[in-house]
């Protein structure tokens, strides 16, 4: 299955959590279920914070990735962009908050919905809800916004 992650430009793919060009990254992937978006992580043992849990700051990660791919996709949508090769439009995390409901059991896939909350011409905000073996653990919200020209000036 292909993520919105497959179709951004190769500068854009440099990202830890989701650039597919990362040797290091989570190579996250996001996509369509519906009305909603998915994204799918399996931990590994290292991202342990209690043993037998998973670290919250890597549960933000995923959230933070999910969000910017989540967002991609809708304003895809929005634009009537078909995705092809490097033509996904491209967004960073303005605001990103993570509650955590429940430790979530390290040893086992994760999935991530997207909802996407509010969107305007370059501003989208998506709630996340993850889940570990179908229990809802951490919820998130992310506020992306699409990469200005003049980003990191
Ligand atoms: C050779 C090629 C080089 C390429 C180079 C680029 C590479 C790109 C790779 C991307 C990779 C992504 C990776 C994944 C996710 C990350 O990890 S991204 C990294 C973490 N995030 C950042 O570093 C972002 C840092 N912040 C910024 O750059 C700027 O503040 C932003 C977010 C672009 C916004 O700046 P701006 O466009 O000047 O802001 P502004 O016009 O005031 O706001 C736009 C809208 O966002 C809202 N907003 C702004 N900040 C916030 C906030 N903190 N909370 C809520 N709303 C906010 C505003 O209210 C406004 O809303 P509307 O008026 O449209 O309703």
């Amino acid at each position: 299955m292909k993520g919105i992650q497959d179709y951004y430009h190769d500068h854009f793919a440099q990202c830890y959590g989701c650039g597919r060009l990362n040797e290091h990254g989570h190579h996250l992937k996001t996509y369509w279920d519906g009305e909603h978006t998915i994204t799918k992580f399996i931990p590994k043992e290292y991202h342990t914070a209690i043993p037998g849990f998973v670290y919250g700051g890597m549960l933000a990660s995923v959230i933070d990735c999910h969000g910017t791919g989540s967002a991609a996709l809708a304003f895809a949508k929005q634009q009537n962009i078909e995705l092809c090769e490097h033509n996904a439009p491209r967004c960073v995390t303005a605001s990103l908050q993570v509650k955590y409901l429940k430790p979530t059991p390290i040893d086992g896939e994760i999935e991530i919905k997207g909802t996407i909350a509010k969107i305007n011409e370059r501003k989208a905000t998506i709630v996340a809800e993850l889940y570990a073996g179908g229990n809802l653990c951490v919820t998130g919200e992310i506020v992306a916004v699409l990469v200005p020209d003049n980003f990191g000036e």
